[in-house]
């Protein structure tokens, strides 16, 4: 793990949403294999105390940190004319603000002495705990083009994401120079980041597009499994090893600029579920579209969650997992052994012109080489059942450096 949590106190440890376990007690899933809403245990609880440390050694947060509940991702253009110098000064300073609010510290005055003085911070933060905050960086490709003086110093592997089979991209949801992304189990803290992270690069820096994500969709190491939009398990078989980060998500390329050795590759895909075509379907319908069952999440080829899927199971005359479902298509056992580390979370835009709910799921995923992530969406884009029910609307990718040692800043080798 890149960083171990700092401080835990009881005094705020709190159920998760809902109460948790005693309130979804009647609640069931038809179609088989109950869930039982008591399995949402301990496991679910907060601790708001929780702060993470940005100077971690190696990699940054935000990678490997268990995911929390709650993202707002912010997509930036830097501004033309903008020198390798202002870029050096800004990363240097949002180093330095990223440190300090991860502590849940606020930057700078929130109520300036004197009456005519603007606060440096925006408060909304102020009496909150830190809330596992995680604050992360990544450039994208154009940053490296010929217009801030740092052509040819990109990664080795940063390339636009090509267009892929299925994909209905819409340019505003699609790349950026840089990308900050934050995540807390507060929505509130998550924000207040962005937005003082933004308001410090005022006049170097544009918004691009920005996705407020909740409900993680994937699961880290420890976690229980939280379900996504269509109801379903996700994160099962994520990533969750520290053997799989080191064999899997970071760059250890002696050929990388420095900065980037410990770092990894940040693809993101804003993704549109058509929810209610989805909630129209039976449920054997969306068992053998993603090859899983939506209860206990197991393999159709098992019974508990967390069984092996055997791919060859056969009933029937039939294979029991279909080999055009989602996790047939995406498994490590059918890619040459190849795994990502999916991040994702859940979003919604509220509704779309037609009054249908807007929402979907924001996939988040790391990998060393983003050609993991290619090989593999070119596959399901062709034949995944589930493109019945999504739309790829937006795309983007970025090199995330390595974590800054305590005094230094994040990409500082890129600047001599
Ligand atoms: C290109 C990579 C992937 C995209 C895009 C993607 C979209 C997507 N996934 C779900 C729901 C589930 N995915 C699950 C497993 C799974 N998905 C990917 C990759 C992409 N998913 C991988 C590599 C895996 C693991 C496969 C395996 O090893 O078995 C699951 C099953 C539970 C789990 O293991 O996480 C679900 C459910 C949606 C809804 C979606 C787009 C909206
Ligand atoms: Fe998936």
């Amino acid at each position: 793990m890149s960083a171990e949590p700092r401080g835990f106190s009881r005094r705020r440890l709190i159920a998760g949403a809902g109460g948790g376990a005693v309130v979804g007690a009647a609640v069931g899933f038809a179609g088989g294999r109950a869930a039982s809403p008591a399995q949402a245990s301990a496991s679910d609880a907060l601790d708001l105390s929780t702060a993470y440390d940005f100077y971690t050694g190696d990699h940054q947060v935000g990678i490997a940190t268990p995911p929390q509940r709650h993202l707002v991702f912010m997509s930036l253009d830097v501004v033309e004319g903008t020198t390798a110098e202002q870029l050096k000064v800004l990363f240097a300073r949002w180093s330095a603000a990223m440190a300090t609010m991860m502590k849940g510290d606020p930057v700078g005055s929130v109520e300036p002495s004197r009456a005519n003085g603007v606060p440096q911070d925006t408060g909304e933060a102020y009496d909150l705990s830190p809330a596992s905050l995680t604050l992360t960086l990544g450039l994208g490709p154009t940053l490296f083009d010929d217009r801030f003086g740092l052509a040819g110093k990109g990664p080795r592997l940063l390339e636009e994401i090509p267009r892929l089979p299925g994909d209905e991209l819409q340019a505003e949801l699609c790349g950026g120079d840089l990308a900050l992304q934050a995540c807390a189990d507060d929505p509130q803290v998550a924000y207040h980041a962005i937005r003082g992270l933004t308001r410090i690069g005022r006049g170097l820096v544009t918004t691009r597009w920005t996705v407020l994500g909740f409900g993680r969709a994937s699961a880290g190491k420890g976690q229980k499994t939280p379900r996504n939009l269509m109801g379903l398990k996700d994160g099962t078989r994520n990533i969750k090893t520290d053997e799989e980060l080191d064999e899997f998500v970071w760059v250890t390329d002696p050929d990388e600029p420095a900065w980037m050795r410990g770092g990894s590759y940040l693809v993101t895909r804003k993704i549109n579920m058509d929810i209610e075509v989805w909630d129209g379907t039976t449920v054997e319908t969306q068992h053998a579209t993603i090859g899983r069952d939506k209860g206990e999440g197991a393999p159709l080829s098992g019974e508990k969650e967390f069984d092996t899927p055997d791919f060859k199971a056969v009933r029937h005359g039939e294979p029991v997992i279909d080999p055009t479902s989602h996790v047939a298509l995406a498994a490590s056992e059918n890619n040459g052994g190849a795994k990502i580390l999916r991040r994702g979370y859940n979003f919604t835009d509220g509704l779309n012109s037609l009054g249908q709910l807007d929402a979907g799921l924001f996939f988040i995923a790391f990998q060393k080489d983003p050609e993991t992530f290619v090989d593999l969406q070119r596959k399901l884009g062709r034949v995944d059942l589930l493109n019945e029910y999504i739309a790829h609307v937006g795309s983007a990718i970025f090199a995330v450096p390595r974590a800054p040692r305590s005094g230094h800043f994040l990409a500082q080798e890129l600047f001599g």
